[in-house]
């Protein structure tokens, strides 16, 4: 029944299909970070942090857009560590960075992304996947795109494209292969137009167009859980050309294993998506000889 899957991803993405090696520690799956997560959007931030966990890094860190911890331990995530956005920006051990998750776009937000602009500034080989209010900061505080890095992931869904782009939604949505192109010529990165047929350019001539997927992935949070899994790819050693396709490929395949299994596509949760995707992922690697 995975045949397809295992297929589709040995030809794409066999980086996705490697076993574990027997000697690894949990230091060979490298170290996430998750930035976000202001007032009333901790969830956002927790929900990518588990999706990077569940995907396989081997360290998951929250830092939360608030003054203090919004809670001591994650009851059902106890191996999460938490910290403040302020603090965790701090860090040196880090892997893949995800910022923007949750982050609002008040002052507090906009003191979190004055801090990643002076570390990414000068810590220019670091993975960072930005997204969500991320995306808007830059919209409203072009200086913050100093920050943006070559390397770097860009994930704007739509709208957020059109904040970027200082267009509309429905233009954007009229040329998305266009619409693509330009995030990616204007922010000199890898851009992903999220929505239906999710499409990744990594370079002028190299865009990816995915086609897996269902509608049970419109529903809140899905983007946070993408953002988690991409961040995860990146800790774990995956390049970030490699990273972003294979990311979006694996979570809208792990819509539609949910829809096989009858839980979706309507009424589908975001947090579904997570067991979905390592079922998948052990599933590619299963076969495969090394
Ligand atoms: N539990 C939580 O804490 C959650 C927090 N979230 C955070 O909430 C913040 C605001 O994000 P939102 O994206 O909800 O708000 P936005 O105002 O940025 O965008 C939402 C709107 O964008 C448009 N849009 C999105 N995808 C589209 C598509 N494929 N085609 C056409 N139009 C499309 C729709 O009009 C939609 O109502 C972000 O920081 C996000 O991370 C959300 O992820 C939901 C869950
Ligand atoms: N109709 C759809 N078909 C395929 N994928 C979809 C569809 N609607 C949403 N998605 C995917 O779901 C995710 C939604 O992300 P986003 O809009 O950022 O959600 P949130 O902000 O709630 O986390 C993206 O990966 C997007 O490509």
């Amino acid at each position: 029944m995975w045949e397809t899957y295992q297929h589709f991803a040995r030809q794409h993405f066999p980086e996705l299909c490697q076993q574990r090696p027997v000697d690894s520690h949990k230091g060979t799956f490298g170290t996430v970070a998750i930035i976000g997560g202001n007032i009333g959007m901790s969830g956002a931030v927790i929900m990518a942090a588990r999706a990077a966990l569940k995907l396989g890094a081997g360290k998951v860190k929250i830092g939360f857009a608030q003054d203090s911890l919004p809670l001591p331990v994650l009851e059902n995530q106890p191996e999460i560590m938490l910290y403040t956005a302020d603090a965790l920006l701090q860090h040196q051990d880090i892997s893949a960075w995800s910022i923007g998750c949750g982050l609002d776009t008040d002052t507090r937000a906009l003191h979190t992304m004055h801090l990643a602009r002076e570390r990414f500034q000068t810590d220019t080989h670091a993975q960072v996947v930005w997204d969500a209010d991320a995306l808007n900061l830059f919209s409203l505080h072009e200086d913050l795109q100093a920050a943006i890095q070559s390397q770097h992931i860009i994930t704007p869904h739509p709208t957020e494209a059109a904040r970027l782009l200082h267009t509309t939604t429905a233009s954007i949505q009229a040329d998305r292969k266009t619409a693509v192109a330009q995030l990616q010529q204007r922010f000199g990165c890898i851009s992903v137009l999220k929505g239906h047929h999710s499409l990744v350019q990594v370079a002028a001539q190299n865009a990816y167009v995915n086609l897996s997927g269902n509608a049970g992935l419109a529903t809140a949070g899905s983007g946070d859980i993408l953002s988690g899994f991409m961040t995860s790819l990146l800790a774990q050693g995956m390049d970030a050309d490699i990273a972003a396709p294979a990311a979006v490929w694996l979570h809208a395949a792990a819509a539609e294993v949910l829809a096989l299994q009858k839980i979706g596509p309507i009424g589908m949760v975001a947090t579904e998506l997570i067991d979905a995707a390592r079922f998948l992922r052990n599933q590619l690697s299963v076969a495969i000889e090394i």
